[in-house]
């Protein structure tokens, strides 16, 4: 709810989303079955679900990379399916911080580099600020003093911070992460994704995580699970209460 008691509006909101597929034998593949979904600025959502049951697909719709077959989706205030390609990566790459499993970081560049990449598109302020913004975001997780470091040379929580820092340093509205801890120590992915929360939260973005990850997704304030192309919500109590009881 804001001030006036109306409830807010959702900053990307999919009504009834599938994607299909043509396969080479001229079967369709539903991959996603009617997805109701809505992200509020300041949640904290994950979205569990099996090996191949979509959520690469979901991700990509809700990064913009690409779009729904059918069903409405309605990107900060406006319907994606009426925006063009060139349109879609401007706005991808304004709002949208993403973070992967493997950190996707640029061999070969120190951190600073990577980390200041974005803002290579960015406005003429974000270009030519780029140096003192990116030492600002190393700074903020904690790796100021490795900014002259390549990759190969750090940890995995290390390049996955470097990683988080890269995904926020436009200040995009929507994070979104796969699997951000799947290629770290159970202690390393609790600290990165409490730094992830924190950043987040500090920051006024939304977050999304897709996770196979019970552990992830129980800091989620909200949660789904998506079972062959249908997401529904899981029940929140029920969920944390059957993850204390695994010991997660
Ligand atoms: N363009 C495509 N053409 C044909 N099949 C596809 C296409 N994209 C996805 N699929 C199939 O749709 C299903 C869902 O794929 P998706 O990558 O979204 O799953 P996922 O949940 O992310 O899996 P994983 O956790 O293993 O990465 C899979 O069976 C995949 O092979």
């Amino acid at each position: 709810m804001n001030a006036s008691g109306a409830a807010e509006e959702a900053f990307v909101d999919l009504r009834d989303v599938t994607r299909t597929v043509l396969l080479p034998d001229d079967q369709e593949l539903h991959i996603l079955r009617g997805v109701d979904l809505q992200v509020r600025i300041g949640d904290h959502t994950a979205i569990v679900g099996r090996s191949g049951c979509g959520k690469s697909t979901l991700l990509n719709i809700l990064g913009l990379l690409d779009v729904p077959t059918s069903g409405t989706m309605i990107f900060d205030g406006t319907p994606v399916g009426k925006l063009r390609n060139n349109t879609r990566a401007k706005v991808r790459g304004a709002s949208i911080g993403f973070i992967f499993q493997q950190f996707n970081l640029l061999p070969g560049r120190t951190a600073l580099e990577n980390v200041v990449t974005p803002l290579m598109y960015g406005s003429r302020k974000e270009f030519w600020g780029r140096n003192a913004i990116g030492m600002e975001m190393l700074e903020r997780v904690g790796l100021g003093a490795r900014a002259g470091t390549q990759p190969h040379m750090l940890s995995g929580g290390e390049q996955q911070r470097v990683a988080i820092a890269r995904a926020l340093v436009r200040r995009p509205r929507l994070i979104l992460a796969d699997e951000p801890t799947g290629a770290l120590d159970v202690e390393t992915g609790q600290a990165v994704m409490d730094l992830l929360d924190t950043i987040a939260t500090e920051s006024g973005a939304a977050l999304v995580t897709i996770t196979h990850d019970l552990n992830v997704a129980a800091r989620a304030r909200t949660r789904y699970r998506l079972d062959a192309g249908v997401l529904s919500p899981t029940d929140t109590v029920a969920t944390s209460a059957a993850l204390v009881a695994v010991g997660a």
